[in-house]
C-alpha cells in the first residue's frame, strides 16, 4: 500500500496493506478478522435494545415550497434494526423527506421524532451528533483528500477534545487521532475499499466513491443511516454487491433507510417499504405486500422497470 501524497495526512497503517494480509489468511482467521472489523465499525451498537422499537418517527410532516406541496401529512416510523425502503415515482417527495429528517429543511408542519424526542430546530451537525447520517444522490466527497482522510473527517463528529487540545496536541487528542485512523481503516475494509485508502477520493472509481461515502457516514456512528440512491449508475453485479453491503451494515447493528430507484434491489434488501406519490404516503408494508398493492401498481404504471422507485 502506498503512502498518502498529502504529507500532513494520517499515515495508512499496516505496511504492505491489510488487504494483502487478509488474502493470506485461513478461512477461520478471516472469519475472526471480519468479526474484529465489525466490532471496530460498530462498537456501541445497542445489542440490548429490542429490534423493532421505533427509532425515528415522521409525524404528519407537510413540506411546502411556495404553492407546491412536496410532502403532504406524511406519517411513518422506522424501527430499530430494520432496512426500510422509501420509494415512489420521480418527484414523489423522497429526497424532501430525507431532507426534513437530516435538518436540510424544517417541515412546514408536523415533526420528526428521534428516540421520542423532536429534532426541532437542530442544526445539521447537531442532527449528526444525535445519530442520523446520510449519503447523497450526487456524491459529495473531499476530492483532494485521501479515502482514509475522508473517513477520518467523519469520525470528528464523535471527538471529545477541544480545539485548544487539538492545537496543543494534548495526549487525549493524539489518542483520539490514532483511534480515528484505526477506525477509519476498519471502515474502509468493512465497505471493501481498504486497498485504495491512500488514493485521493477524486481518483477512485465511481463504485469506490459510493462506498467511501457510506464509510464516511458510518464513521459518525449513526443510529440511522440514510442512503439516497446508493446504487445510481451501478451495473447489476455492483448492485448485487451493494445489497450484500447494506445487509452487512444492518447485521452489524445499524438501522438503514434506503431511497433507491431499482425495484429489484429494493425488494431484495428491505424489510419494509413506504411508498410516496405526489407527496402523500400511498402504501406501507412488507415488500411482498407492496408488490401486490393496487395503488402502488397504478402509481408505477408506465414507468420502465429499471426506473422504478
Ligand atoms: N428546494 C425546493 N424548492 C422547490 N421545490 C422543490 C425543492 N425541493 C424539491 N422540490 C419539489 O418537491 C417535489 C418533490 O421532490 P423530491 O426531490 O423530494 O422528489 P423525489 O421523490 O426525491 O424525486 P426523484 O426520484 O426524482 O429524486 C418535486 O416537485 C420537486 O420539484
Amino acid at each position: 500500500m502506498t503512502q498518502p501524497d498529502n504529507e500532513n495526512g494520517p499515515e495508512v497503517p499496516a505496511e504492505g496493506g491489510i488487504v494483502a494480509e487478509v488474502a493470506n489468511m485461513t478461512a477461520q482467521e478471516r472469519a475472526e478478522h471480519e468479526a474484529e472489523v465489525a466490532e471496530v465499525v460498530a462498537p456501541d451498537r445497542e445489542i440490548e435494545v429490542a429490534v423493532g422499537e421505533t427509532l425515528l418517527r415522521v409525524e404528519n410532516v407537510t413540506m411546502r415550497f411556495g404553492g407546491l406541496v412536496a410532502l403532504d401529512d406524511v406519517d411513518f416510523g422506522i424501527r430499530r434494526g430494520e432496512i426500510l425502503g422509501l420509494i415512489g415515482p420521480n418527484g414523489a417527495g423522497k429526497t424532501t423527506c430525507f431532507n426534513t429528517m437530516t435538518g436540510v429543511y424544517r417541515p412546514t408542519s408536523g415533526r420528526i421524532m428521534l428516540e421520542d424526542k423532536p429534532l426541532g430546530k437542530a442544526a445539521k451537525y447537531d442532527i449528526t451528533r444525535r445519530g442520523i447520517a446520510r449519503t447523497f444522490q450526487n456524491i459529495r466527497l473531499f476530492g483532494e483528500m485521501t479515502a482514509l482522510e475522508n473517513v477520518v473527517v467523519g469520525t470528528d463528529a464523535r471527538h471529545k477534545t477541544s480545539v485548544l487540545g487539538a492545537l496543543l496536541r494534548l495526549p487525549r487528542h493524539l489518542h483520539e487521532e490514532r483511534a480515528a485512523v484505526d477506525k477509519a481503516m476498519a471502515l474502509l475494509e468493512f465497505v471493501g475499499i481498504a486497498d485504495r485508502a491512500a488514493d485521493k477520493a477524486k481518483n477512485l472509481p465511481y463504485g469506490y466513491q459510493r462506498r467511501l461515502e457510506i464509510a464516511r457516514a458510518l464513521a459518525t456512528e449513526p443510529k440511522l443511516l440514510c442512503l439516497d440512491e446508493p446504487a445510481a449508475g451501478f451495473n447489476p453485479y455492483e448492485k448485487e454487491e451493494l445489497m450484500g453491503l447494506i445487509r452487512k451494515i444492518r447485521d452489524d447493528g445499524y438501522t438503514v433507510l434506503l431511497i433507491e430507484h431499482d425495484m429489484k434491489l429494493v425488494m431484495g434488501v428491505t424489510d419494509r417499504i413506504v411508498v410516496l406519490e405526489f407527496g402523500k404516503k400511498i402504501a406501507e408494508g412488507l415488500p411482498t405486500e407492496i408488490r401486490e398493492n393496487p395503488a402502488v401498481i397504478a402509481a408505477y404504471l408506465g414507468v420502465p422497470d429499471d426506473d422504478v422507485a
